[in-house]
């Protein structure tokens, strides 16, 4: 597909989101793996299956503070039942409580023979040291049963997830210190633009604070990548060059700037003129100028300068590509009306309202603090608007 005033050039332009994806995926290196701690493999991907040594809990236990004893014994509570002794975490009741007795009992401490429910302290009466009422049956749904959140040798967690922080936990529970995951991709960045300035730094007219540098940087990290912070060029093809130089080492440079179609916009000129380009332009809005290409082999992919355009590229199309995890999405129902594009999908910025999604007032490829303020990125099919009250997939953000 071609725009009306573009160059003819001999790389695809116009490529679709799921083209734009692959096509990042297939210029990046492939990943080795190596084992980490735990503590220090926070965002990292799973590279191998990860079965539980153990169960859990490993023992049939008490899931409240109160007393274990026989449910058929307080069905008709109130009753009153003999203690006849407790258990607590690590000191179990070694013998069996019979008909009509029970025994003390804590959170996690294991069952003993003879009884399947447990009454919370809440509805007991203590009448003495060796007699107790209960004011409500005792309920088996209190028991937590050996093995019932996972059992030894079960594959827990399957290779390619990456590893959040409940799934360290949950590697934890499992009996692992370490994790296999896979190498980072080291990743370059560098913002571009003669009005892009450091925050911190007194603003001139016309000037902006490079915001990308920062959303992408932590975008990566999220993404379990190590950035190489290349900062900021001007708007001079000697300067990119440089830049382009010393990202030399790494699996992929990202850059934010000088890809549409403006005069200086310079890293599309010397991606088209001196390298070699995958693909120019996606249709998508926000984001549509994107430009993937390579430079001396590096794969460098051309964000656009626009804040908003930047991050949701990152989204949709590097974070997939980098983590090879598909992108997460759901489906609501939609409150409001989401236009449709001709010739593109859309990524509409949304709040969500008592499960509905409603289109933010202002979707600016400008108006960075919609990613701030919307809860979701509400993906419109290239033609086919979405009505109130259609089912829409959206990207919580
Ligand atoms: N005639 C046309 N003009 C434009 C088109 C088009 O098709 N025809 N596409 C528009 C779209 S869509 C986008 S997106 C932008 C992308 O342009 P560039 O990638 O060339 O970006 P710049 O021109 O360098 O900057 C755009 C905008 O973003 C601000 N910016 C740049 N870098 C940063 C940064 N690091 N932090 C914060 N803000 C940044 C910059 O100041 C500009 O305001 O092109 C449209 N134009
Ligand atoms: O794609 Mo641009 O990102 O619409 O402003």
């Amino acid at each position: 597909m071609t725009a009306p005033g573009l160059p003819e050039a001999p790389f695809p332009k116009f490529v679709s989101v799921d083209e734009a994806r692959r096509t990042l995926a297939s210029l990046l290196p492939a990943r080795g793996t190596e084992t980490l701690p735990l503590s220090r493999a926070l965002g990292r991907t799973l590279a191998q299956d990860v079965a539980a040594l153990v169960s859990h809990p490993s023992t049939t236990e008490s899931a409240l503070d109160g007393i274990a004893c026989r449910e058929a014994d307080t069905l008709n509570a109130p009753v009153t039942l003999r203690l006849v002794g407790e258990s607590r975490a690590g000191q179990p009741f070694q013998g069996e409580v019979e008909a009509g007795q029970c025994i003390r009992i804590y959170t996690g401490a294991p069952l003993a023979a003879g009884t399947d429910a447990i009454c919370p302290v809440e509805v007991l009466e203590d009448i003495d040291d060796e007699q107790v009422r209960l004011l409500r049956p005792a309920s088996p749904g209190d028991v937590r049963p050996e093995g019932g959140d996972f059992q030894a040798g079960e594959v827990v967690l399957k290779a390619g997830v990456p590893l959040t922080a409940s799934r360290l936990a949950l590697v934890a529970a499992l009996g692992h210190a370490g994790v296999a995951v896979y190498t980072r991709l080291r990743v370059a960045l560098l913002s571009t633009g003669d009005e892009v300035v450091a925050p911190g730094t007194p603003l001139q007219a016309g000037q902006v604070y490079d915001s990308n540098s920062v959303g992408l940087s932590a975008m990566l990290e999220e993404c379990g990548c190590e950035v190489v912070p290349l900062g900021h060029a001007p708007d001079s093809p000697d300067a990119l060059k440089e830049a382009l130089r010393q990202a030399g080492g790494a699996d992929l440079l990202l850059t934010s700037g000088g890809v549409s179609m403006g005069r200086y916009d310079f890293m599309r000129d010397l991606l088209i003129e001196h390298g070699q380009v995958s693909f120019w332009k996606v249709r998508m809005r926000p984001g549509g100028p994107a430009i993937l290409g390579r430079w001396n082999g590096l794969p460098v992919f051309g964000l656009p300068g626009n804040p908003v355009s930047s991050l949701v590229v990152f989204q949709v199309i590097v974070k997939p590509a980098l983590t090879g995890q598909q992108l997460r999405t759901l489906r609501l129902r939609a409150g409001t009306l989401f236009k449709a594009l001709p010739d593109k999908t859309a990524f509409w910025r949304g709040n969500v309202v008592n499960g509905e999604v409603h289109e933010y007032a202002r979707q600016g490829s400008g108006v960075l603090r919609s990613l701030s303020d919307a809860d979701a990125l509400v993906i419109v099919p290239e033609g086919q608007a979405v009505k109130a009250g259609d089912s829409v997939e959206v990207i919580l953000l």
